[in-house]
């Protein structure tokens, strides 16, 4: 078997395209949606990333400030520029790249932000929501990865799917997201004793360790749908996933590569809940005008 390629780079194209006509009625009706970035420290990834979603707003006719500062800011002060976001109509979503510098708790700024331009989906209001099935701003990576199985007709519904992670931002919330579509979910971590005996039982895997090229064809139930959030630096310093990709693609049904996987999603659904952010201030708008 070889396995289908999953081209998050064409299916992240077609939702931006979706985006930017929301854009454009947007406009028609006079609202700009306008994205703030808070870049702090000299991280290079961070800073690729950061450029590549100011790109992407620009190409799809957003507004995007960024908010750059030396990896000596306080948290006092980032609070303070969060609050001020919080406060200017213009911005209809705010983002604070992670990860952060270590005198900066993470979850302070994190709940500093109002939820309602939480477009990251990260304060524990839109994880509540998510968490319940609720209206809420998912969290990108996640949501990207289900839009991707989407594309594919791909349903989770009875499907066993094994998530390698459990971070905050993409391994706990992308269980919880293939649960809500009726998957049959699995957490593996790094205190996981003998992982591939849970991996080989994934009809969906999932995974987001952060180990490059770990996951080989020992580990994967043939025909499996393989999902690879990995960003890692190989022996030569290439960036790979956790999956090694020529040798799992003889085994499973669907995999993603990396780069040109999941990455690229991350950014078109941030750029999809920034504009639904826009739409609901303008909702707002017009429902207090009509009280
Ligand atoms: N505030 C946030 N911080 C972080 C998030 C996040 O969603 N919000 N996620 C990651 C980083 N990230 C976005 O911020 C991100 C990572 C990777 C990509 C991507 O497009 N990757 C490309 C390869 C890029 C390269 O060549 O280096 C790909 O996979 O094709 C986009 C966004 C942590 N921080
Ligand atoms: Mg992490």
């Amino acid at each position: 078997m070889t396995a289908t390629t999953i081209d998050g780079r064409a299916v992240s194209q077609k939702i931006k395209e979706q985006v930017k006509m929301r854009v454009e009625r947007l406009k028609e009706q006079g609202v700009i949606p306008g994205l703030a970035v808070v870049l702090v420290g000299e991280d290079s990834a961070s800073h690729t990333y950061v450029k590549n979603k100011k790109k992407s707003c620009e190409a799809l006719g957003m507004r995007s400030d960024l908010h750059q500062f030396p990896d000596t800011l306080t948290e006092a002060e980032l609070l303070s520029t969060i609050e001020e976001l919080n406060n200017d109509p213009q911005i209809h979503g705010i983002l604070v790249q992670l990860p952060l510098p270590a005198q900066i708790d993470e979850f302070k700024v994190i709940l500093a932000i109002d939820p309602a331009k939480d477009v990251d989906g990260f304060h524990p209001i839109s994880v509540g929501n998510m968490m319940i099935g609720k209206e809420a701003f998912l969290p990108c990576t996640p949501h990207g990865i289900m839009k991707l199985l989407e594309h594919y007709d791909i349903n989770p519904a009875g499907k066993h799917t094994v998530v390698i992670g459990r971070s905050n931002i993409v391994g706990k919330p992308v269980g919880q997201l293939m649960l809500q579509k009726d998957a049959t979910v699995t957490y593996c971590h790094s205190k996981t004793t003998d992982l591939a005996s849970f991996t080989r039982q994934a009809d969906i895997l999932v995974s987001a360790i952060g180990r490059a090229k770990l996951i080989d064809q020992s580990f994967i139930k043939p025909g499996a749908v393989v999902i690879d959030v990995g960003m890692n630096r190989d022996e030569n310093g290439k960036l790979c996933g956790d999956v090694d990709f020529a040798d799992v693609s003889q085994t499973a049904s669907f995999l993603t590569p990396v780069p040109g996987g999941v990455g690229p999603m991350t950014i078109a659904m941030l750029m999809e809940n920034t504009v639904q952010s826009a739409e609901n201030g303008l909702q707002k708008d017009k429902s207090a005008e009509t009280m």
